[in-house]
Parts: structure tokens; sequence; C-alpha cells
């Protein structure tokens, strides 16, 4: 038994690792040809689903977010994180919206610390459980809230957990840069508007927005190679290297709280990526990426099959209804 397992995973590094060569010398290789490649490193991430684990193995992820005016954002980020493959998922709000989100779902683990007086102690506590952390979803723009999750980011890169930024924390990012400059685990999500801010605050100039390729690289080689994913009709996904698109068809629908769902599952598979590539079952390739196209096809399919049923009245919590669905026919067929 154990020789089998031994040599699947043997099978399983050989052709992650062709795969990759393939995908990093191949200059003109078709979109579709490359997305085939990295949606099979993406497969090979996923871990299997086997009666010998315990709950938690999978992935406890935290998300950081969550106040009077927001509480959708981090439902949804941390409701998509379950239903992508995660035993456990923590929301870390301020007290106002923990009983809300508490009332949307009882399958969340809501704690509401974010706006007191020693919230990065409280929330501190729960970093050695933690696999992957999604800051920003909700998480509203008041200097205490954006000071805590600073220093939440920072503790947690002491950890080496995986950190995935958006929304909010992408505002946090445009005044303090240096707070996940160069974390080879952080993974930043923002939309036009976000990348924009991030852009000019970075390069102290007006962004070139004919050449949405070129400007995400600048980005990514200005954060330190962090990995970015400008989010839009195509996604960019880049760790300066060289930029990756994911044009996996969605809808015409553009509904608030998308995003969360991709910030959540990105959570997840970055924990899963990060573990595989610990295991020697990712090799050659950065985790952050494999895990940020993985989220953006998976949230793209959502959308798409969403749509098919519900058309223009399509909304996150149809997409959310899709996790299970989208997850299986893009990465277990
Ligand atoms: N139900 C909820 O609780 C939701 C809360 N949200 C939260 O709301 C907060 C603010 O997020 P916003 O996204 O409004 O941020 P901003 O306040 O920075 O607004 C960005 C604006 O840019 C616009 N925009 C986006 N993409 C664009 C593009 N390609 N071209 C031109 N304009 C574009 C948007 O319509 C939005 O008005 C965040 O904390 C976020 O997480 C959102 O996640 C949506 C759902
Ligand atoms: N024009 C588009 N065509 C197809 N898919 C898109 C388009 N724009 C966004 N998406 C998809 O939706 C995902 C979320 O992007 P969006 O721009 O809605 O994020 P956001 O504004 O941060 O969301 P939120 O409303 O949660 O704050 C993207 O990763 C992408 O998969």
């Amino acid at each position: 038994m154990i020789r089998i397992v031994c040599a699947q995973l043997s099978a399983l590094k050989r052709s992650s690792s062709l795969v990759f060569e393939r995908y990093y010398s191949s200059g003109s290789t078709s979109h579709s040809s490359m997305d085939d490649d990295i949606l099979s490193l993406v497969k090979s991430i996923v871990p299997p689903l086997t009666s010998k684990k315990h709950k938690g193995q999978d992935g406890r992820i935290g998300i950081i977010g969550g106040c009077q005016d927001y509480t959708g954002a981090p439902y949804f980020a941390a409701i998509s994180a379950l239903k992508v493959g995660a035993d456990l998922s923590h929301v870390f709000c301020t007290k106002d919206a923990a009983t809300v989100i508490k009332s949307y779902s009882p399958e969340l683990i809501v704690h509401p610390v974010l706006d007191s007086p020693n919230a990065v102690e409280e929330i501190e506590k729960w970093l050695p459980r933690l696999h992957g952390l999604v800051v920003g979803p909700g998480l509203g723009r008041e200097d205490f809230l954006l000071k805590t999750a600073k220093e939440v980011i920072e503790k947690s890169k002491t950890r080496d957990i995986p950190i995935v930024i958006d929304a909010d924390g992408l505002w946090l990012v445009t005044q303090h840069p240096s707070v996940i400059h160069g974390y080879q685990k952080g993974i930043l999500t923002p939309n036009f508007m976000e990348f924009t801010r991030l852009y000019e605050a970075l390069h102290h100039e007006p962004m070139d927005s004919s050449d949405h390729q070129r400007s995400v690289l600048q980005l990514s080689v200005a954060m330190g190679n962090l990995t970015v994913v400008l989010k839009g009709e195509q996604d960019l996904i880049t760790d300066g290297s060289k930029v990756i698109s994911c044009s996996v068809e969605g809808s015409g629908r553009r509904c608030g709280g998308q995003g969360d769902l991709l910030s959540g599952s990105m959570g997840v598979l970055a924990h899963w990526a990060h573990a595989a590539s610990a295991a020697g079952v990712v090799r050659s390739v950065n985790p952050s990426v494999v895990a940020a196209f993985g989220a953006c096809s998976l949230t793209r399919q959502c959308n798409s099959q969403a749509f098919q049923r519900h058309g223009r009245s399509t909304t996150t919590s149809d997409m959310i209804q899709e996790i299970g669905s989208a997850f299986k026919k893009l990465f277990e067929s």
C-alpha cells in the first residue's frame, strides 16, 4: 500500500515538473494549452479526501474583515473557503458585525475582536492554528482597524503563513507597501481601481492603462516579486517573471462580492499549494501563482454556471452555490 502511494507521488511529481517545464519554456504557447498546463498543476495540489485524516488537516483559514458597514464580504470569503474544502473557517471582525455574520451561517467561527483594545493579542492566539489568512474583505478603512490588520500581517509573516490581501487590505498596502513587500507567500488581488492606486503609490507616476500586462509585471517587481492578480476581463497573474492570464469563460454579470469568493478560495488554495510545494509535489513553480490561477478559474466558472441558471439576477450567493460542481468540473475530472 505504502509502495503504491509512493509510486503515485513520484508520478505526480514527475508530471507536475514536466508540465511546468513546458509552461516556462513556452513563450508562444496558445492560451488554451497554457491554461491546461496550469490547471494540471492546480489539480496536483488538491489534497485527496481520505478517511485517514482528522478535522483541520485540509486547512484552517482566517479572514480578517467585517465591520459595521460590511458584513457580507467576510461571510462570502469565509464560506467560500469552506466550500472549496477548508475544514474550518474563522472570521475576525468587529463586535457589531459578529452577531450579524454568525446569523448568516452556523458553519463559520466568528470572533468579535477586531475593534477590541487588545485585538492583535486576541488574534495572535489563533495564528498557530491557521494555515492561511485573507486580509481585507469588509475590513473598512478606520485607522484602528487598519493598524490591527497591519500588525496581524506582520505576526503572520513570522509564522510563514500564506496571506492573501484583498479589498481594504489593499488600501493598507497602498499606504504601507513594506508590510508585505517581498513576502513569497503573499498574494495581492486588486480590481482595476485598487491596482491603479497601488501602482501610482509605488511608481509615483500615472499608470499606462494601455498595457496592463506590463503594469502588473512592474507592480509585482516593485513589491519584491510578490504575486499579484489584476482582476478583470482576463485575470492577469504574475510573480514578476512572466504574466499568465486566466480567461476561463465567465459571464457579463458583475455582482458585488465575487471578489470575496475569489480571495476566500485563494486562501485555501494557497495553503494547499505551499503544502504541495513543501512535499515536493510542485517544483520549479511558484505555488502562489498556481493557487491564484486555481482561484481565478474557479470564480469565473462559478460565475458562468450561476449565470446559466439565474441570468441577470445572479448574485454572489448564487455563485457560491456553484462552488462544488465548478470545482469538480475544473479540478476533479
Ligand atoms: N456585501 C458586502 O458586504 C460587500 C462588501 N464589499 C466591501 O466593500 C469595501 C469597499 O470595496 P469597493 O470595491 O467598493 O472599493 P472602493 O471603495 O475602492 O471602490 C472601488 C470602486 O471602483 C469601481 N470599480 C471596480 N472595478 C472597476 C473598473 N475595472 N473600472 C472602473 N471602476 C471600477 C467599483 O464599482 C467601486 O465603486 C471592501 O471592504 C469590500 O470588501 C465588497 O466586497 C462587495 C460586497
Ligand atoms: N470583465 C470581467 N469578465 C469576466 N470576469 C470578470 C470580469 N471582471 C471580473 N471578473 C471575475 O470576477 C472576479 C472578481 O473581480 P471583481 O472585479 O468583481 O472584484 P472586486 O471588485 O474586488 O469584487 P468585490 O465586489 O468582491 O469587492 C475576477 O477575479 C474575475 O474572475
